[in-house]
């Protein structure tokens, strides 16, 4: 069975003050999260000093050297100003790595700022050769105030959008919260992105197997694992004889294209290519498994925006129903329009 080698990248991100340096920090301390690289994208300088304030990590960074894995970029956000600064940080710990001049690390955390706009982010780790060799995406993880995060989400667009891309959402501070604000909630993002799991915590306080390696493969068993990775959400059917509806405008919706079978990738990669560049402004996330006649195994791709990523070959992997599927979540997408274009080809 064969595995990606590539370092695997957690994308740990969510609105301003929701919890995300609370859940690093206490992620951090896990012995399982010992080999972890991390970029923190603060604005301001506060930075490292007050993430792992009142925590004896800040030892443990001392004594394990784990200092030199972590990089902090407080002059700009990730998501605009600092993109090309994201590459030239994840290739250099890539090549300090290789050169053994800091503590090999085998996972890397980015925890971006509240605000970010987590498809820049999510395409500037596929778009640049260097980079996309070496990391792999393995995990959008976001996390969700319990109290106001159904109103940031109703209010701003960034917190939407971290919703609606994650494979992994982490309602906060539940301690503070009521059990009508955690259901509310609960319900809200099973609207806005059903596939993706949902953990309720308090102060920072989940199992890290929750949260990393939770991607294509099972870095326990080493075997691909992508249906857990698809996550292809579950919708009510819709009643018979109504077309899937053209959404509001500003509305995330997330739904799944069976594709025609048999079919072949060299027909359908420049066909995905082209449909994400028709459709990629609003198309904020794209998972699928593809079986194709041409490939010697299943292939999962992978699409973000305009960018569609370099597919994995799922070596040894099999369904008993092999379906061709594609999940897609975007943003104020025609349904309807969007089956179509993706059926032909
Ligand atoms: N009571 C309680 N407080 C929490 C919990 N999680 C986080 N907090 C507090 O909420 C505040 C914000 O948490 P942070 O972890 O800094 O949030 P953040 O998302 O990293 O914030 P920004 O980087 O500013 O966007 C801090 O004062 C935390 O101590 C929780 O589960 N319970």
């Amino acid at each position: 069975m064969d595995m990606d080698k590539r370092i695997p990248v957690t994308l740990l991100t969510g609105f301003l003050g929701s919890g995300k340096t609370t859940l690093l920090n206490k992620l951090l301390h896990h012995p399982d999260m010992r080999d972890t690289a991390i970029i923190i994208n603060e604005l301001g300088d506060a930075g490292l000093d007050q993430i792992f304030a009142n925590s004896n990590l800040a030892q443990n960074i001392e004594n394990e050297h784990i200092t030199d894995n972590t990089v902090l970029l407080s002059s700009g956000c990730l998501c605009c100003t600092l993109k090309n600064e994201l590459a030239d940080t994840m290739r250099d710990l890539f090549f300090k790595r290789a050169l053994q001049a800091i503590p090999q690390f085998n996972r890397l955390i980015i925890e971006t700022t509240g605000m970010a706009d987590p498809g820049p982010i999510l395409a500037n780790l596929m778009n640049e050769p260097v980079i996309e060799s070496v990391y792999r995406l393995d995990a959008v993880v976001v996390t969700i105030d319990s109290i106001y995060g159904l109103q940031q989400i109703e209010e701003n667009t960034e917190a939407l959008k971290q919703a609606a891309v994650a494979d992994v959402l982490v309602l906060t501070k539940t301690d503070l919260a009521s059990a009508e604000q955690i259901n509310a909630l609960k319900e809200k993002l099973i609207t806005i992105n059903p596939g993706a799991t949902q953990h309720k915590i308090a102060h920072g306080e989940l199992d890290p197997a929750f949260v990393v390696d939770v991607g294509l493969f099972d870095l326990a068993t080493k075997h691909p694992e992508p249906q857990r990775w698809l996550r292809a959400p579950i919708k009510q059917a819709q009643p018979k004889g109504t077309l899937p509806q053209k959404t509001h405008n500003d509305d995330i919706t997330s739904f799944t294209v069976i594709m025609p079978s048999p079919l072949n990738w060299s027909q359908l990669k420049p066909h995905l290519l082209s449909f994400c560049q028709k459709y990629g402004k609003n198309l904020l996330r794209l998972k699928g498994i593809i079986h194709a006649a041409d490939q010697s195994a299943p292939l999962a791709i992978h699409a973000v925006h305009f960018t569609p990523y370099p597919p994995t070959l799922l070596e040894g992997w099999t369904e008993d129903e092999p379906l061709s599927r594609i999940v897609i979540i975007g943003k104020d997408l025609d349904e309807l329009e969007i089956r179509k274009a993706l059926m032909q080809f």
